[in-house]
């Protein structure tokens, strides 16, 4: 869905903008009745309609293939990959504003796209960077508390703290406290969500900085900067503008992967209890901390460096093809491998990949190229293994290498870059579901006995 301020040109891949100076919040407003009318109509007509059964293997099996949630900012096809609000990667990259110089879409189109359906004018894109720049300090007490963790604490786990912390900021809780009408659930819910992505950059730069460069200053946020301009330049990497936009299509690119993903379901699961965005999205945090999910981003570059560790940078497909088989020898998992429902390459992987192609320092990379061989023969390793469905790279195969290569070398802290990104799908559905009016997530549970009874009823 395009908006009326951008149209591809019939049979080009051209994506032509026009000026439009809305507020994303004008832009929510206006799509918020025709949204509640197709709801509202589809429960009238269609309530009990089936549109699959559930098995048992749905059930002992983490719910997959149930299509059970409602998610309206993307959907992921097994061979596709993800759309968001029908755009693929390759229609995003086209399509959505880059930093200004910059070539990359940056995380605030991105938002504004899955908040709204539509791609932003250059102009929109630009004031909710200001925007975001204006709401970005930290406060004084969450400065403090990150401050006081100890260094030693995994970065993740500082994130999700002091995300939960700021809940003392939320609009959205004061406003329930002084009775705030249903009506008005998705104001409060968008108040609190751009504050809390707004900060993001500022409170996981202050991890970075503590955990590893403990007593180095932490730049200002710059006003004329965009989301991850500022993250950047607070990392340490301002005059690194490769490494600058490869984060903002990192970030851009990990935003949303539908509803049914461990970090995006927690949040909706927790925003569904009326928990205000920040605790929704602290949850989700530590969902993502896992190593089957984002965690796996870490884990990767630890593999493979022990891999680079034991055969060398130039290791041939076959020294690659024996480490696979001793780790899944080992009972261990191939990080990076593998998915819940794709089942071909990661498009983001993809793109990842070839960001790094345009590049000549990337594709001299030692780590840069491993990664890339390894590629090249663990989806036939995995496939002659013959448990996992999907043998083919996930995003995490490769999202770690590029920022090593530059220099960003602390992997435990990889997963909390893909938490600032995360933020951007998680709120977007908080606000929705508040908009919608979604209720309280409560699915039925059944034992063992009962599965066994019904199943044998069947
Ligand atoms: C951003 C993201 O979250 S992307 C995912 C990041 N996670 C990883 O890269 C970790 C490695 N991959 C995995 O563990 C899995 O592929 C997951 C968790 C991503 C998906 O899990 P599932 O949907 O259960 O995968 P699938 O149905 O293919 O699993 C079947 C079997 O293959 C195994 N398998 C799946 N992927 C792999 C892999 N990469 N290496 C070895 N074995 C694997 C499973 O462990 C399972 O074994 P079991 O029958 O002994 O329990
Ligand atoms: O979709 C999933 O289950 C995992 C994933 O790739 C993501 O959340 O980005």
């Amino acid at each position: 869905m395009l908006s009326s301020q951008t149209l591809r040109l019939a049979g080009s891949r051209k994506f032509v903008r026009f000026a439009s100076t809305k507020t994303l919040k004008d832009v929510i407003k206006e799509a918020i009745p025709k949204k509640q009318e197709q709801l509202k109509a589809l429960k009238a007509k269609h309530a009990n309609t089936s549109i699959g059964d559930i098995k048992v293997e749905n059930v002992i099996g983490g719910m997959r293939g149930l299509r059970a949630m409602l998610w309206d900012s993307s959907v992921l096809d097994p061979q596709e990959g993800i759309r968001f609000h029908g755009l693929s990667i390759p229609d995003c990259k086209k399509a959505l504003p880059a930093a200004a110089g910059g070539k990359e879409m940056i995380p605030e189109s991105m938002l504004w796209l899955l908040m709204s359906g539509k791609v932003p004018s250059e102009a929109e894109t630009r004031a909710l960077s200001k925007d975001l720049a204006e709401r970005g300090k930290l406060p004084d007490y969450i400065a403090k508390l990150v401050d006081s963790f100890p260094s030693h604490l995994h970065p993740m786990t500082q994130l999700g703290m002091a995300v939960a912390a700021m809940n003392h900021e939320s609009v959205f809780q004061k406003a329930y406290e002084k009775g705030m009408k249903k009506t008005e659930y998705w104001e409060y819910a968008l108040e609190d969500s751009l504050n809390l992505i707004a900060v993001l950059p500022s409170l996981a730069a202050r991890i970075y900085r503590n955990a590893y460069y403990p007593g180095r200053a932490l730049p200002e946020l710059d006003q004329s900067l965009d989301l991850v301009g500022n993250y950047s330049n607070m990392l340490g990497y301002g005059n690194n503008e490769s490494l600058t936009e490869y984060l903002r299509l990192y970030i851009a690119l990990h935003g949303d992967h539908e509803g049914g993903n461990a970090s995006a379901h927690t949040a909706h699961l927790v925003g569904s209890t009326l928990s205000d965005p920040y605790l929704s999205y602290s949850a989700a945090l530590f969902a993502l901390a896992g190593p089957l999910h984002g965690l796996a981003n870490q884990e990767v570059l630890r593999w493979q460096m022990a891999m680079q560790k034991e055969i060398g940078s130039e290791a041939t497909h076959d020294q690659i093809k024996d480490y696979l088989w001793r780790t899944l020898k080992s009972g261990q998992v191939v990080p990076g491998y593998g998915h819940g429902v794709l089942r071909n390459p990661d498009p983001r992987f993809i793109a990842l990949q070839e960001f790094c192609d345009t590049k000549p320092e990337l594709m001299e990379s030692p780590i840069v190229r491993l990664v890339k061989k390894t590629y090249e023969v663990a989806p036939g390793v995995l496939l002659e293994h013959g448990k996992t469905k999907n043998p083919y790279p996930n995003v995490d195969a490769t999202s770690g290498c590029v920022l090593h290569h530059y220099g960003l070398q602390e992997f435990k802290y990889y997963t909390v870059i893909f938490g600032v990104s995360r933020a951007l799908g998680c709120i977007t559905q908080l606000v929705w579901a508040r908009a919608l009016g979604l209720p309280l997530e409560r699915p039925k549970s059944v034992s063992l006995d009962v599965l066994e009874k019904l199943a044998n009823a069947a």
